[in-house]
């Protein structure tokens, strides 16, 4: 049993301790978010990305004086080998939120913690998001923390999300880097990547396509959303507890926004031919066939029309 600890919500305690640094440090240099395009000379190296994984700005992340409060954790009584199956189904389950700054880490825990649904069954201790959720007709206990800026050997959790913003290239490049690095330190934990922002369709940097091919790599689920239009987080939780119960989840396709069906979307050609068939006859051979009607609607609407 696990008590667990996101800074999320609260991020204001983060923020404010923060800003408290920024005020006595003048010099040091603000955080990125994930639509800032970063210079060159600031990209991470993948040594970095082992060593430090907290942030793609230089000199913010982890020295002493600029890190959060370190987190709290208390490892679950199912960590224990051979942990008893039955007593995974309820929970509760540890959904960690892995990605670069500004990707929508927090929006997304307030989204799936049910925050903007005020009779959601949530309840935050200040440093996590817990809510208990019933899923495929039962019911799960679930910790929700998306501020782990620790070393992520240390990150015991039933499922891993990986954020990248489908705006920022970099940060789906980001999410690589992370899951090389959970694949070091826990291969068995279900890993889910997630692109989030897909509401800014304009700015992507990143196509659907290149994603789900990504993940599919990796047999991880795609799951495609936008956590300020809470538009797929259903999704995402559902498939997070499946995943936290041990459901084999492979490699679903796309879930979400773009793709709301998972493994069952419909073939190019399917909805090729569907959208063909809807189509209204325009043909002189098809307008035959069809005895006329479509002229006749056509001129009973223009009829109506000067009716008006
Ligand atoms: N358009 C759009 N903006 C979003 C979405 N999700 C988050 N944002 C915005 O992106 C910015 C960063 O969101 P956060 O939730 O703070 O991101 P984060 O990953 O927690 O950031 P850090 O705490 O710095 O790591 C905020 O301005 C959000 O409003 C989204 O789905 N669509």
């Amino acid at each position: 049993m696990g008590v667990l600890v996101i800074l999320g919500r609260e991020k204001n305690v983060f923020s404010s301790s923060f800003n408290l640094h920024s005020m006595t440090l003048s010099s040091a240099p603000p955080v990125r978010r994930g639509s800032t395009p970063v210079p060159f000379k600031y990209q991470l190296r993948r040594e970095e990305a082992v060593n430090d994984d907290c942030d793609w700005t230089p000199g913010i992340g982890v020295t002493e004086a600029t890190s959060p409060p370190p987190v709290s954790f208390i490892p679950a009584q199912d960590e224990a080998a051979g942990a008893d199956v039955e007593e995974k189904q309820g929970g509760p389950f540890r959904i960690a939120l892995l990605g670069q700054n500004g990707v929508g880490k927090t929006s997304l825990a307030i989204a799936l913690a049910g925050e903007m649904d005020r009779t959601a069954s949530v309840d935050s201790d200040g440093e996590g998001y817990v809510r208990t959720v019933t899923v495929d007709n039962e019911e799960s206990t679930i910790f929700i923390f998306d501020n782990w800026r620790q070393d992520l050997s240390t990150l015991v959790c039933e499922v891993c999300v990986l954020v990248f913003s489908v705006t920022d290239r970099r940060s789906f490049h980001r999410t690589a880097q992370l899951r090389l690095l959970l694949r070091e330190n826990q291969p068995q934990t279900p890993i889910i990547l997630v692109g989030n922002k897909s509401d800014l369709v304009r700015s992507r940097e990143v196509s659907t396509a290149e994603a789900q091919s990504n993940a599919a790599l990796y047999e991880s689920p795609y799951v495609e959303l936008s956590a300020s239009l809470d538009h797929g987080t259903t999704e995402l939780l559902e498939l997070a507890v499946r995943a936290a119960r041990g459901e084999n989840l492979g490699s679903l396709g796309v879930v979400g926004a773009e793709g709301a069906t998972g493994g069952r979307r419909e073939s190019l050609s399917t909805r090729a031919k569907r959208f063909l068939s809807n189509l209204v006859p325009r043909y002189p051979r098809e307008k035959e066939r069809d005895g006329g009607k479509f002229f006749r609607q056509k001129s009973r609407s223009c009829h109506d029309l000067g009716a008006l």
